[in-house]
């Protein structure tokens, strides 16, 4: 009562007993981003915020930059939702509690610098080729979902990046490991939609308790194997090579050890997975939509090989830093793919003291939790008249200044946002650069959309391809 006095201002759908709006959530995953847009919708109606109650629960939807940057740079911790995730990664950077978070976090970031990221542009490289190489079988034919050949692609960059271990998932994409890391996704995705599974007494009841279990439990096995591995390395090496390198790729494992916290075995399997995790679809999945917008606006497209052309003349080589750095308008490109298809539509963080939202003119109370729109703040009124329109230019630095800081936030904003952010440009800009110089693509609109843990299309991501001319 006290809660709902305090957001009395905020505007509401209407709730029903028990559940209160977790009817949003009912239906299939294309009609709950319908409910989310309606929620928008009504949010943008009156100050761009709205509460909603799920269960006993009150949370305030945000759909303003400023309100969002209030959010996002004070209340660190994640929101219970988040707990599904436990079991798989733990404490890892992505779930951790706000302590552990802070001090992990401090320890984790110059890992992802970007003069050691840069270091992976090798690897980005050859698996760039390896991709292009696979899609040859799919030129001159019918439209294809392009996001599984990507996806096996950034699986591979990941996991050798993260893990120094080669899992060629590009030539081989069925193992146990990678089985068994779908089915969790399924079912954490399932019950994170299927309110009625979320209660732990009514899931362990459930077969799908028992498959998790297992499933988690064969994961945790295979990133333990390598824990150990490289802890051996890393003992070994220690005494004969202080602070030299042996030329031998240093992945993100490698860099854990040794370092101001001394980290378990079962800390660095949980930092592991929860990067392997976090890193991986997601840019998968920005890739290939950028794929398919380049495939519907080929102005665009020819504008992007242009730039190719301009930096690598007519050659294939893969991408060094300094012809990232060139890539101006393709990166537009990606942030503008980015700002339409949010692939993580939705960051949800607890409110741990009493805050005042500036905007709506709402103090939330402890307690609640926030539901940051991203998705919807990408098309607020902060991009100005038709933000429906696909417009890279829209990043220009002059067009730029102007606009809320938060008014973009694809990987969230403040201290916890993405760690790996320009780890993942590299990779984005990287592979788009290869295969735009390889394949010219022709796609159709994208289509109905649906929201999963992440957003994707129903129809997938439909491109057709046919070898440039040009290049050798
Ligand atoms: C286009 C690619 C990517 C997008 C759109 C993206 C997006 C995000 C977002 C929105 C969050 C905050 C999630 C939340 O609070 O609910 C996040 C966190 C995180 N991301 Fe990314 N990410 C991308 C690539 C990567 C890559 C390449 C890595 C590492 C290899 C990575 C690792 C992480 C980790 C570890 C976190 C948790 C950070 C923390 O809590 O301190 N991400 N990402």
């Amino acid at each position: 009562r006290h809660m709902d006095q305090m957001t009395a201002s905020l505007p509401a759908l209407p709730t029903l007993p028990l559940i209160g709006n977790g009817s949003l959530f009912l239906g299939d995953t294309q009609q709950i981003l319908k409910n989310l847009w309606t929620l928008a919708d009504l949010a943008f109606k009156h100050k761009n915020s709205a509460k909603l109650w799920l269960g006993p629960k009150l949370y305030v939807a945000i759909g303003d930059p400023e309100d969002a940057q209030v959010v996002l740079e004070n209340c660190l911790d994640k929101d219970v939702v988040y707990r599904f995730l436990r079991p798989w990664l733990g404490h890892g950077l992505f779930v951790a509690p706000v302590n552990l978070w802070k001090a992990h976090r401090k320890v984790l970031l110059p890992v992802f610098h970007n003069k050691i990221v840069e270091e992976y542009l090798g690897v980005i490289a050859e698996q760039a080729d390896v991709l292009v190489e696979r899609l040859n079988e799919r030129v001159d034919a019918k439209q294809f979902d392009v996001l599984k050949y990507i996806t096996a692609c950034t699986l591979d960059i990941v996991f050798e990046t993260a893990m120094g271990e080669r899992m060629d998932v590009q030539h081989s994409p069925d193992t146990p490991y990678l089985r068994a890391r779908h089915t969790v996704m399924e079912i954490l995705n399932m019950r994170l939609f299927k309110v009625w599974l979320q209660p732990d007494c009514i899931f362990n009841l459930t077969p799908y308790a028992k498959q998790q279990r297992d499933n988690i439990d064969l994961t945790h096995k295979f990133t333990d194997e390598v824990v150990q591995k490289k802890r051996l390395e890393y003992e070994r090496k220690k005494g004969d090579l202080k602070g030299q390198n042996d030329g031998k790729l240093r992945a993100v494992l490698d860099l854990l050890f040794g370092r101001e916290i001394e980290f378990t075995d079962e800390q660095l399997r949980e930092h592991i997975d929860s990067i392997t995790i976090a890193g991986n679809d997601t840019t998968a999945l920005v890739i290939a939509y950028t794929l398919v917008l380049l495939g519907i606006h080929q102005d665009a497209q020819e504008r992007v090989l242009q730039e190719q052309e301009s930096i690598f003349g007519s050659s294939t080589r893969g991408s060094t830093k300094e012809d990232l750095q060139q890539m101006h308008y393709l990166e537009r490109v990606i942030k503008e793919s980015m700002r339409l298809y949010t692939v993580v539509p939705i960051i949800a963080r607890n409110i741990d003291r009493d805050i005042y939202l500036p905007t709506c003119g709402v103090t939330v109370p402890a307690g609640a939790g926030a539901v940051i729109g991203a998705f919807a703040i990408h098309q607020s009124a902060a991009w100005g008249p038709k933000p429906e329109v696909f417009d890279p230019d829209r990043f220009l630095p002059e067009r730029s200044q102007n606009r809320h800081p938060a008014a973009f936030l694809p990987f969230s904003y403040g201290s916890r946002n993405c760690i790996g952010r320009n780890f993942g440009m590299l990779i984005m800009k990287s592979i788009i650069s290869t295969v735009v110089r390889s394949y010219k693509i022709e796609a159709d609109e994208i289509g109905p959309l649906k929201v999963e843990m992440l957003l994707f299309p129903i129809n997938g991501h439909q491109i057709k391809i046919s070898r440039r001319t040009l290049l050798k």
